[in-house]
């Protein structure tokens, strides 16, 4: 069995959390409360701007120029999706520009977005991939089911229409064969450190609605310490 179908697989219970989860049930049918996804959006914004850096650490670690270029490109899409999200979402949300100054990410927002650099900057692009492609790989299941999903929410509409895109499709195949390519041949120990960056990933995904929905804070003391 390939590499990213066992991990998809060993992974599945925590995938279908997510798929369950209250946050993620409430956006597809548009009941979510806008004060929660004002929330997540403010902390993907944050790790939206993670997300990119450790792409380009991606391509740091490539060993080809075509695979540079392609976590360049990735990296790139990122950022603009990050922008967008700045514009459209923060607009539509009435996020003002004082609000986005005094932002902190939540606990769970600041680890995981840590675990994916722990993962780029201790290993190797395996390493870093199978940190990264919870994220791709998730949401484009998630957009997947939510396909039919109307919310009826102009906000909402929007946010399922992303992630059910062709093109962000093409983007998670092409990151699975990759991972795959990248574990072929691998000895089972390695292969077991790149399992566990991918199931650390997927409860981080979990855990991401979970902050949300929950507000998630960290007590007055730390949120001074955290940026
Ligand atoms: C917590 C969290 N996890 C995954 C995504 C989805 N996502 C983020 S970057 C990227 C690659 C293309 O830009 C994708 C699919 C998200 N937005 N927030």
């Amino acid at each position: 069995m390939s590499f990213c179908k066992s991990v998809r697989q060993e992974c599945d219970a925590i995938w279908e959390d997510s798929f369950n989860h209250p946050f993620v049930r409430a956006l597809a049918d548009g009941t979510l409360d806008e004060k929660v996804f004002r929330f997540y959006v403010l902390q993907d914004a944050y790790y939206l701007s993670h997300f990119a850096k450790v792409q380009a650490l991606g391509a740091v670690h490539a060993k080809d120029l075509v695979t540079t270029q392609r976590f360049a490109k990735h990296a790139e899409e990122t950022c603009v999706a990050e922008m967008s999200l700045h514009e459209e979402f923060f607009g539509l949300l009435g996020v003002t520009p004082e609000e986005h100054a005094a932002f902190r990410p939540a606990p769970n927002a600041y680890n995981y977005t840590s675990h994916m650099y722990r993962a780029a900057f201790t290993g190797d692009l395996a390493d870093t991939l199978a940190a990264l492609l919870p994220c791709y790989w998730l949401y484009w299941e998630i957009g997947e089911r939510l396909k039919d999903a109307k919310p009826g929410h102009p906000i909402y509409d929007k946010w399922i229409a992303t992630y059910g895109s062709e093109w962000f499709g093409s983007l998670v195949q092409e990151q699975i064969g990759r991972m795959d390519r990248l574990a072929e041949g691998l000895p089972e120990e390695r292969i077991q450190e790149l399992a566990e960056h991918f199931r650390k990933s997927s409860l981080y995904e979990l855990k991401f609605w979970e902050m949300a929905w929950t507000l998630e804070t960290w007590t007055a003391e730390e949120r001074e310490a955290v940026r």
